[in-house]
């Protein structure tokens, strides 16, 4: 999270008011994260935190909304936006929508281990399960024609030998379609900083601003990206316990299994094509982050030499 919507105290008691979450006692920006505003608030009731809308287009906020409801009733370790006295879950705050929600216990692993990466393969595939009847109307960016409107944004400033990497890549999953592979609500942006643990125990599973209908399978191709390399060194064992964490739920079929290395390649390049974005056109806030992009070209990299010898 960056803080894009710098709020006052006035405003915080103002908004905090229309719930019924008890006095206000202190908050601060938090610094993880790239799309939204979020703050820790304290009250007298307990821990939450406020998020500001800064992107989503107002018209799907409601479908995600709905979706957080669904996957909290359904018991999986997500936040969902709290009511506020009139039992809505969305007011205005500076003009920009706002939600909150209550916060989840446990820390970001930053470093994980097989049983981090098993965890997250499980948590994965039950969130696969227990959405495959439920109607997201959004469909998700994480596409052929997703990758290339990245691109378009970043290829006048790119250096010639990443312009080579990332049009040979654009090609080669061109050629190499991912229709026919099952299908359904995917979080797309299964990213350590949006899992929380206590212990070994997976306690949160955040930020699912980024869902919509996509391939399955790229979820845990993106997971893949962040939890299964050391400093940017693909770590085989952490790739083989995701997949099994996942697969003692949902079992991959054999299309799946034939297009994992092409599916692990275009999470790699998609989220260096993101951060380049983000990076090459960075926008204003009060703190923001900058992540870095080159890690995902290193295991795109990575990834195209293993296929090529496989
Ligand atoms: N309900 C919650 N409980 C605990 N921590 C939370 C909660 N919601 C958000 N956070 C913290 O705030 C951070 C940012 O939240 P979030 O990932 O939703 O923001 P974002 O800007 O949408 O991020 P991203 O760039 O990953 O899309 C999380 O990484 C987590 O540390
Ligand atoms: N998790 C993504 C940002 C998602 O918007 C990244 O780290 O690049």
């Amino acid at each position: 999270m960056s803080v894009y919507s710098v709020v006052s105290p006035a405003q915080i008691n103002a908004f905090f008011s229309h719930y019924p979450l008890g006095r206000v006692l202190g908050f601060s920006g938090i610094t993880d994260g790239i799309d939204n505003t979020n703050y820790w608030v304290s009250t007298s009731e307990g821990e939450f935190v406020l998020t500001v809308f800064e992107s989503i287009s107002v018209s799907d906020l409601p479908h995600f909304m709905a979706l957080l409801g669904h996957l909290a009733a359904q018991g999986l370790p997500c936040p969902y936006p709290l009511p506020d006295r009139q039992a809505q879950h969305l007011r205005l705050l500076n003009h920009k929508h706002a939600a909150v929600f209550r916060r989840c216990p446990g820390r970001a692993v930053l470093k994980p281990g097989m049983t981090h990466c098993r965890q997250i393969g499980w948590h994965l595939a039950r969130l696969h399960q227990h959405t495959q009847d439920y109607g997201f109307p959004i469909a998700s960016n994480h596409d052929l024609p997703g990758y290339l409107h990245l691109f378009a944004k970043v290829a006048g400033q790119l250096a010639v030998a990443d312009l080579a990497v990332i049009h040979e890549e654009l090609a080669f999953q061109a050629a190499n379609s991912h229709a026919g592979l099952p299908t359904g609500l995917i979080h797309a942006d299964p990213f350590r900083d949006n899992v929380l643990f206590v212990g070994d125990k997976l306690s949160g599973l955040l930020d699912f601003y980024s869902a919509g209908k996509g391939v399955l399978l790229l979820d845990l191709a993106i997971a893949a990206a962040d939890w299964c390399h050391d400093d940017g060194i693909v770590n085989g064992a952490k790739l083989a316990a995701l997949l099994a964490g996942y697969e003692t739920l949902r079992p991959l079929h054999t299309l799946e299994r034939r297009l994992w290395p092409t599916l692990l390649r275009a999470a790699a390049l998609r989220f260096w094509l993101s951060r380049l974005v983000h990076q090459l056109h960075p926008r204003s806030g009060a703190i923001t982050q900058n992540k870095d992009p080159g890690v995902f070209r290193q295991l795109l990299c990575q990834y195209r030499q293993a296929h090529r010898y496989s």
